[in-house]
């Protein structure tokens, strides 16, 4: 059972409308509570009813923190492309001003925490295909469950305005305690059946790849990373909760998220961390160059071995170490890494890996960190500006949120963004997935377009599909 102090909100709620009114504008009211473990899966699902389309699920691939949200109390969204990351901080802070912030816990993720992200590249032309997302766009959920070093706690944000009367908060501790005390839903959704799978323009893709290669021999270019798109059909609507839970079961190792917008649902496994912030420590990644898994023990070894004395993959690797070192160093006093990657086998595939912390000064802040650090040459290439300008020019996918940074910010500053690949968006009885690769001097469009299709399978397997 869940013990939630019912009289201690509604005496709260009165102190915000006093506030509100005193300030003549709306003001935030968060407050955090410790619980009884709840599954954070069941808790998504019981938002499905009254909130769909309103909801996020985040989980780090060691479960140090998992979040769950639940309704919208606040969004943050724009278009615009200068300064994008910027006008996000600006707005955020801006909500939080004021606000009455109860919150006892010294744990990350609780109290008001932003989830969202930014789209890859806010100069692409926009197909239909991300008409439901936003180049930004966060939510700050009405309800988040949060589950931190193994502890549950669940936050309450609600805006309150200068008319809004006691009563208000009945409405919401009615609510909160239905959706708390709510049997579990029945989570046995029929799973959708796959009936139709389209490679988008494979031949076409190998053929650009080819033309990068040429690009990279001659010109100043170092690397490309270029994505394309599997589009699947099912015999009815693809539902959030059934995909969840098979990448929670299937992909233990990676980020899990989801994020919800306007009817779409944004859904991936990803291996890649673009930055955490905890405090003034700062943690990166640095994963590039791919190898599949060996079918027993001894290949999967030699693969790997392979893969970690492979030129052309050690090249990959190389700009993308290079390129986060540089930009860390705009921001951090300090920074570590080991001077040879390692292997980091997840279910479908082996990448080479080099972790990087760094102690930031105090100033950078978690967006200003992924501003710097997006896209790395794991995703864009290197120099920067000119890969990105690139994939604007040849690539066809409008890649909308995938290979951009997804994550969350709490009001203490404090938070964690991946690197959405390995993902897929979900339109009805539609879904899109995507998956990139590397593209350098000397690749090959047959392998990378081998590689991509190795990429495709953690979602293609939580769908379904094989
Ligand atoms: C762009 C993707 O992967 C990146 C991350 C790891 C390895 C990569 C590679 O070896 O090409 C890519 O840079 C993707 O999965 O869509
Ligand atoms: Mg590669």
């Amino acid at each position: 059972m869940v013990t939630i102090q019912e009289t201690e909100l509604k005496e709260r709620g009165i102190s915000a409308v006093t506030t509100a009114q005193k300030l003549g504008r709306p003001i935030l009211i968060s407050e955090v509570h410790k619980m009884d473990r709840m599954d954070p899966l069941s808790f998504f699902n019981r938002g499905r009813e009254r909130y769909l389309g309103e909801r996020f699920y985040w989980k780090d691939p060691s479960e140090e923190v998992v979040l769950v949200g639940i309704g919208i109390t606040k969004q943050i969204q724009s278009d615009q492309a200068t300064d994008r990351f910027f006008h996000v901080e600006e707005e955020w802070r801006e909500f939080l001003k004021d606000g009455l912030i109860f919150n006892p816990f010294n744990e990350n993720g609780l109290g008001p925490v932003m989830f969202g992200g930014f789209s890859f590249d806010p100069l692409k032309a926009k197909t239909a295909l991300w008409s439901k997302y936003a180049d930004s766009l966060f939510h700050v959920p009405k309800y988040m469950l949060t589950i931190v070093k193994g502890q549950t706690y669940l936050t309450t944000n609600i805006v309150c305005t200068p008319n809004d009367d006691y009563t208000f908060f009945e409405k919401v501790i009615s609510e909160r305690t239905q959706l708390l005390t709510s049997l579990k839903q029945d989570t046995h959704i029929n799973p959708p059946k796959l009936l139709e799978m389209k490679e988008i323009s494979p031949q076409k893709w190998k053929q650009t790849v080819d033309e990068v290669v040429e690009d990279l021999k001659t010109g100043s270019l170092k690397k490309v990373v270029l994505a394309r798109e599997l589009r699947l059909l099912f015999n009815h609507q693809v539902k959030a909760d059934v995909i969840l839970e098979n990448l929670y079961n299937q992909q233990r190792d990676s980020f899990i998220f989801v994020f919800e917008s306007n009817g779409d649902c944004f859904i991936g496994a990803t291996p890649e961390r673009l930055v955490k912030k905890q405090g003034k420590n700062v943690f990166s990644t640095c994963l590039a160059g791919s190898i599949r898994r060996g079918k027993n023990e001894e290949e999967d070894h030699f693969l790997g071995q392979t893969l970690l004395n492979d030129q052309k993959n050690l090249n990959e690797h190389g700009f993308v170490v290079e390129m986060i070192k540089e930009a860390l160093e705009e921001s951090c006093e300090e920074i570590i890494l080991p001077d040879k990657p390692q292997l980091m086998k997840i279910r479908d595939i082996q990448h080479l890996y080099t972790p990087v912390i760094g102690k930031c000064q105090k100033d950078a802040s978690l967006l200003l960190l992924v501003e710097r650090l997006h896209p790395t040459p794991a995703l864009g290439g290197l120099p920067k500006q000119e890969a990105v300008e690139k994939i604007r020019q040849v690539e066809e996918l409008d890649r909308g949120f995938y290979a951009a940074p997804l994550g969350w910010v709490d009001y203490r500053g404090n938070g964690e963004f991946s690197v959405s690949i390995r993902s897929g968006l979900i339109q009805g009885k539609e879904a899109s997935l995507f998956a990139g690769c590397g593209v350098v001097a000397n690749s090959d469009s047959e392998s990378e377009y081998l590689e991509t299709s190795l990429k495709f399978r953690p979602m293609l397997r939580a769908l379904g599909g094989k």
